[in-house]
């Protein structure tokens, strides 16, 4: 196998394992999980299984077309055009059901960003360069109202296409520092990666909340899941009692933090990557070489 081919493929099975690490992760509030399907009456854990794994290939076709490219509005626009057949792959799968729109722009930019340099594996500087590729304008974008676009404009919020414009903040700034500092308190993995959904919920403005439920609705969430880490986090009985609190109003409202979900799987995404990689050059992450 080349080494392009070796990249496309080891990229396309972290972004799958990332999106199935965020489903499988439980309880989570809204969220589909191994528990319940949250606020959704279209989704199910074992779809989104599917959805997940249908997705493989179009990581690995971004992965290709990205290979060791200097980001441009070339490579943009063709990334574009596959994220927009794996919109209609997983809309084939799914029988029309949304199940990871927004993981599929997310990721693929991220996936785009680390084989355009297959050397790069911290995740702040893939995060850096996924938003470099995502500023490109993409001249073949339809035009479309979608749930994002009208609660853009009514709240004046960035949404999906603003966090990867901005670098991902939510990822670079809240969840993967989250996670990490998680780790070092010695929090198991399961509870450390609930606390960075939480920790990433306070503080995004999530357009499928918005979409749902208003500003209302997103301030509420803001609250609730602060409150669970002012408790303690979900690790405490405190915190694991204001998470189920949280579920209760997410499902009273019927709202998903789809967005945060997301940006967890982008965050579980890097962080393999970054021990993909580090362990491939035996270099030293932390205070643990790999
Ligand atoms: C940018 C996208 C997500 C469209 O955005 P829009 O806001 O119009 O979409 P929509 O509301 O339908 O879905 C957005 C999804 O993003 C996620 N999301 C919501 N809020 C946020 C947020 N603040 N940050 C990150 N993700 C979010 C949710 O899962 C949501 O379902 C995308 O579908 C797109 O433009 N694709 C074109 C193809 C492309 O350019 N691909 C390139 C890389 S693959
Ligand atoms: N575990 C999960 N459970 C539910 N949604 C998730 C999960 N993980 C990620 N998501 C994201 O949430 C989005 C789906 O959210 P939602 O169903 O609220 O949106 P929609 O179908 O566009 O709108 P609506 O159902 O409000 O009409 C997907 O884009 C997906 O990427």
């Amino acid at each position: 196998m080349d080494q392009k081919t070796v990249v496309a493929e080891t990229l396309a099975e972290l972004a799958v394992q990332a999106l199935l690490d965020e489903v499988n992760l439980t309880p989570k509030p809204g969220l589909v999980d191994q528990e319940n399907n949250g606020a959704h009456y279209d989704l199910t854990l074992k779809l989104m299984h599917r959805s997940a794994e249908s997705l493989r290939p179009v990581f690995a076709e971004i992965a290709e077309a990205s290979y060791e490219r200097v980001p441009s509005q070339e490579l943009r626009e063709e990334i574009a055009a596959i994220g927009r057949n794996g919109e209609l792959v997983m809309l084939g799968i799914t029988g029309g059901v949304n199940t990871h729109k927004g993981a599929i722009w997310s990721l693929g930019l991220l996936v785009s960003a680390a084989a355009s340099d297959a050397e790069l594996f911290d995740p702040v500087q893939v995060a850096e360069r996924a938003g470099r590729i995502a500023r490109f304008p993409d001249r073949y974008c339809p035009v479309a109202s979608t749930n994002g676009s009208k609660v853009k404009a009514a709240y004046q919020v960035p949404g999906a296409k603003g966090e990867a414009q901005l670098n991902f903040p939510h990822l670079c700034k809240v969840g993967l520092p989250f996670l990490q500092n998680a780790r070092e308190k010695g929090i198991s993995e399961t509870n450390a990666r609930l606390d960075t959904l939480l920790a990433i919920m306070s503080e995004l403005d999530d357009t499928c909340i918005l979409h749902r439920g208003g500003m209302k609705a997103l301030q509420a969430v803001k609250k609730g899941a602060s409150d669970v880490l002012d408790n303690g986090g979900t690790s405490k009985t405190a915190g694991r009692l204001a998470l189920f609190g949280l579920d209760e109003t997410m499902m009273e409202l019927f709202i998903s933090p789809g967005g945060s979900a997301d940006l967890l799987a982008a965050v579980l995404f890097l962080d393999a990557l970054q021990k993909e990689r580090s362990l491939k050059g035996g270099v030293a992450v932390g205070n643990v070489t790999f």
